[in-house]
């Protein structure tokens, strides 16, 4: 059995790893992308391991009754993680966003799991923490920003869209993947018939479909997510990665996207999510009720 910071670290890299993604980073091509490429990936993977246990080691740590202060005591550690992942990759934002939702997730879950006395925690359990951790993040971060210069693309796109990207994702307890993507993927997993890695593309085209992606926004426009949104749906109504005329549309998308410069980035992101949240949801080494913190980190 893995630990919490293991199934982290194997939810980057079955992100990456599954292929083909329109328009993403795999082991097919770069995507819409010309800085990095599937050993960046590797790269920036490698260097965030340790982070993720440093964020497991806060949730064990921590036993105050507001899960707003464990957030708190992350935000270093994530300001630190993108510093690593920046080194590792020479500059290139391999995985700003995951260092931010994974890192929320290890945390959110090793308390849990101390708080409970028990390795089987509900994913709603993990992810009601999750929301209370990031509780008023929305209004503080965004809808009372008052900086007027230095935006990320996050905060512009609130200021001109009301989008809240990955901020609302966390705050909703990552609501797209529990109600989207993981019913989907623990379906297809329970059928047996397919393998792992047209499961998660298929995943991923099921994301697309509903994700509000700033990602695309930031290169785009809205118009361009809305196309992104119908054009993944019409390729679930082929059957997706699940058969011969759907997989072709997929390559197809993947040239076009490639050709348009579309990056579904924070749907990426959602799909590593969707992993870790399935792993989790296997349990992890506790023996009884004497909890071996060592094993969960
Ligand atoms: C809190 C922050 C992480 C917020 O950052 P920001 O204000 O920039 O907010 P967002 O734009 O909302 O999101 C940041 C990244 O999150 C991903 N994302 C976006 N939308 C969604 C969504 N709906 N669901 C899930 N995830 C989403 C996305 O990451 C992916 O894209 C990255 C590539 O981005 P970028 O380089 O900007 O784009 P390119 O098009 O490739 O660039 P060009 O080539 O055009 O130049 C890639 O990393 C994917 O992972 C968003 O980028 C942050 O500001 C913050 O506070 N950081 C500190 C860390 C911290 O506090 N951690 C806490 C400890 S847990
Ligand atoms: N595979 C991928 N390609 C491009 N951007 C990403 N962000 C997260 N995963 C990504």
């Amino acid at each position: 059995m893995q630990t919490i910071s293991q199934k982290a670290l194997r939810a980057l890299l079955y992100e990456v790893s599954a292929s083909p993604k329109p328009g993403l980073v795999d082991r097919f091509n770069q995507g819409a992308h010309t800085d990095m490429d599937f050993f960046t990936f590797i790269d920036s993977s490698a260097a965030l391991s340790n982070y993720f246990s440093y964020c497991v080691v806060e949730g064990v740590k921590y036993s105050g009754k507001n899960p707003e202060e464990l957030f708190q005591s992350l935000r270093a550690l994530g300001i630190n993680a993108e510093k690593v992942m920046f080194d590792a990759t020479d500059g290139v934002n391999t995985h700003k966003g995951l260092i931010f939702s994974l890192g929320v997730i290890c945390a959110a879950a090793s308390c849990s799991m101390m708080e409970s006395e028990s390795e089987n925690v509900d994913i709603e359990i993990i992810c009601e923490k999750v929301s209370l951790m990031t509780k008023g993040l929305c209004l503080r971060e965004l809808i009372f920003l008052n900086k007027s210069n230095g935006l990320t693309y996050g905060e512009k796109l609130f200021l001109k869209y009301g989008m809240r990207g990955i901020r609302g994702e966390v705050e909703s307890g990552f609501a797209t993947v529990r109600n989207y993507s993981l019913p989907v993927l623990r379906k297809l997993k329970s059928l047996k018939l397919f393998h792992i890695n047209d499961i998660l593309v298929q995943v991923l085209l099921h994301l697309m479909a509903v994700n509000k992606d700033t990602n695309i926004v930031a290169r785009h426009d809205l118009k361009t997510l809305e196309y992104v949104q119908r054009y993944a749906q019409q390729v679930l109504d082929l059957g997706g990665m699940l058969t011969p005329k759907g997989m072709e549309m997929v390559f197809e998308m993947d040239k076009e996207f490639i050709g348009r410069n579309i990056s579904p980035g924070g749907s990426a992101d959602l799909l590593a999510v969707t992993v870790m949240l399935d792993l989790l949801l296997e349990g992890l080494p506790f023996s009884g009720s004497s909890i071996q913190r060592n094993c969960v980190v």
